[in-house]
């Protein structure tokens, strides 16, 4: 394992390894990184002025963080990275324990695994921008600079997407029709518009809506040849509640389309007649196919949260019982969904200290405390448990989020 110290960044040319140096403000940072040495030689070879192995200090650091849980486990990495057919991972877990983090951090390994990767966020409040320090708004994919294989970010825009759901459905069942019909006479189709509550999942989506969308809309971007090459992706995805109410969310809405669908059909054979009476337009098919396309994507997005061979959620979490609490049960929620779970990150665990003041005493024992709970818990002691430990500065930029992905990808 080679350390390596503040001064070594400081020393380099690059404009991000430079933003990295502020992790380092503690005195060192370690790099287990076997398969990208050659990489990092190459980056650092030029720069490297000084090169202190604090060995010493970071084997007690990692003998103290596996003395903390004797479950802990790696996250078994290997398995993650093998194979070229294509796998997603989501990111999900409770607000602001490093979901954005992890999830970028592991997308980064993947691409300097090989793997051409898709980074996605699905959480309406992003953050990626922000983890990655790259302006990644916009809705459309964002190469990422730094890793190996071709990586890229993409930031959903969850108005975009709702405003395109909120026009397709309104030109088939929602007010478009409704009044159609009203001016047709044909009340008595109109009022079975209303036990659609399509008026209502317009005006106020129910949460979870907007990352029913995303989700849609990248499984929109996969289906094109332009994409087929990513082999990987990654979504963070938004705060537990809004996971919960996802998973039900495409069966929602599958059979809401559906009813719109079969009532256009109605409406259609209805008025056909009058229509060639009076010449009236009825909904136009383009939109009926456009919105027939969304009732298979919500159907493919079900399908995929599902899949064993392909899906894998990974639940986040740090050393609280609140925290660990709700991923308990959120793990019990995506188990009665079907949805496979295998890992579960305990992020921001205090690193030890020689000279440890009362209150990292403190937190340090709430914390042992907190993983012992999830020995104890039966929805998570079936888990890999994976320790991440706090480190002193925010993590951003891909230098840091390498960082970041050795420790817990491993
Ligand atoms: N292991 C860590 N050590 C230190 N800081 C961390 C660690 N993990 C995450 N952070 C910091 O915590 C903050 C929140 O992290 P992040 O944005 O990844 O969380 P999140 O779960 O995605 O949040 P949200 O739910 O708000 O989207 C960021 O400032 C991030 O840099």
């Amino acid at each position: 394992m080679t350390t390596i110290t503040p001064t070594t960044f400081m020393s380099s040319s690059s404009p991000s390894l430079n933003r990295f140096t502020s992790i380092s403000r503690t005195g060192f940072i370690s790099y287990p990184t076997p398969f990208k040495k050659d990489k990092l030689d190459a980056i650092f070879s030029s720069s490297i002025v000084t090169l202190s192995i604090k060995r010493k200090q970071s084997r007690k650091m990692f003998k103290v963080r596996s003395t903390m849980a004797p479950v802990e486990t790696t996250a078994e990495f290997e398995e993650m990275v093998s194979g070229t057919q294509r796998k997603y991972y989501m990111l999900g877990g409770k607000g602001g324990v490093g979901k954005t983090s992890c999830a970028a951090s592991l997308a980064v390994k993947f691409a300097n695994n090989g793997h051409p990767t898709l980074v996605v966020s699905t959480d309406p409040a992003h953050s990626l921008s922000d983890s990655f320090a790259q302006d990644l708004t916009g809705g459309t994919l964002v190469p990422v600079e730094g890793p190996l294989a071709p990586l890229f970010a993409l930031e959903i825009n969850p108005d975009k997407a709702r405003e395109e759901f909120r026009d397709v459905s309104q030109k088939n069942g929602g007010t478009g029709v409704k009044d159609f019909m009203d001016g047709m006479g044909l009340g008595m189709l109109a009022d079975q518009l209303g036990e659609l509550k399509l008026g209502e999942l317009l005006d106020t989506p129910p949460p979870g809506l907007d990352e029913a969308l995303a989700i849609s809309k990248v499984i929109q971007f996969l289906e094109s040849q332009e994409y087929n090459m990513f082999t990987r992706i990654v979504f963070d995805t938004a705060p537990t509640g809004h996971t919960l109410r996802l998973l039900s969310l495409p069966d929602f809405l599958d059979a809401s389309i559906g009813k719109i669908l079969k009532l256009r059909q109605k409406i259609s054979s209805a008025t056909s007649a009058i229509k060639s009476v009076f010449g009236q337009d009825g909904p136009r098919p383009d939109a009926s196919d456009k919105l027939e396309k969304l009732r298979e994507r919500m159907i493919k997005v079900r399908e995929l949260f599902r899949d064993t061979n392909s899906t894998e959620f990974v639940i986040v979490t740090i050393p609280t019982v609140m925290a660990i609490s709700e991923s308990s049960r959120l793990r019990a929620s995506l188990t009665k969904e079907s949805v496979p779970v295998k890992r579960l990150i305990v992020n921001q665990i205090l690193p030890p200290s020689a000279s440890d003041c009362k209150f990292c005493a403190i937190k340090r024992k709430d914390q042992t405390r907190a993983i012992e709970m999830i020995q104890n818990d039966p929805e998570l002691s079936s888990l890999l448990l994976v320790q991440a430990p706090l480190v002193d500065v925010e993590i951003r930029g891909v230098p840091a989020l390498q960082f970041l992905g050795d420790m817990i990808w491993k």
